[in-house]
């Protein structure tokens, strides 16, 4: 699980949000068998979340998306094409302290669970 992530990145359909950048935050759960990597102890056989990490980073921060759909399905497409992951359930916040809440989110699930 990545817990936390907070990235600054252009997102908004509103004129002023296109000349700003803003704070969302990715929680993803990912669906990983760690037995491998926990009798190996080897990083080449566990979900290296550093690396995940970093790739999400570099996306996010270069994205310019005017809906956080669009940038969450973006996120949840590197994961499962990139880093093999075969499911995941990916929740991306947009804090919007000027409409009186914390902030909106939305939860996708994306990929397949086994059996
Ligand atoms: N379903 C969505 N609704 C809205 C979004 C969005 O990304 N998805 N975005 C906005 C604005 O950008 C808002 O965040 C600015 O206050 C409004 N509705």
């Amino acid at each position: 699980m990545i817990e936390g992530l907070e990235i600054a990145t252009v997102i908004g359909i509103y004129d002023w949000e296109r000349d700003i950048q803003q704070r969302i935050r990715l929680d993803i759960e990912m669906l990983w068998d760690i037995s491998k990597a926990a009798a190996s102890d080897d990083i080449r056989d566990a979900l290296d979340y550093h690396a995940i990490t970093t790739r999400l980073l570099e996306y996010v921060e270069s994205a310019s998306f005017g809906l956080i759909e669009s940038l969450a399905e973006g996120c949840a497409g590197i994961i499962l094409n990139e880093f093999s992951v075969p499911w995941l359930r990916l929740k991306l916040s947009k804090p919007l302290p000027d409409l009186g809440m914390k902030h909106a989110a939305i939860v996708i699930e994306r990929g397949v669970l086994p059996g």
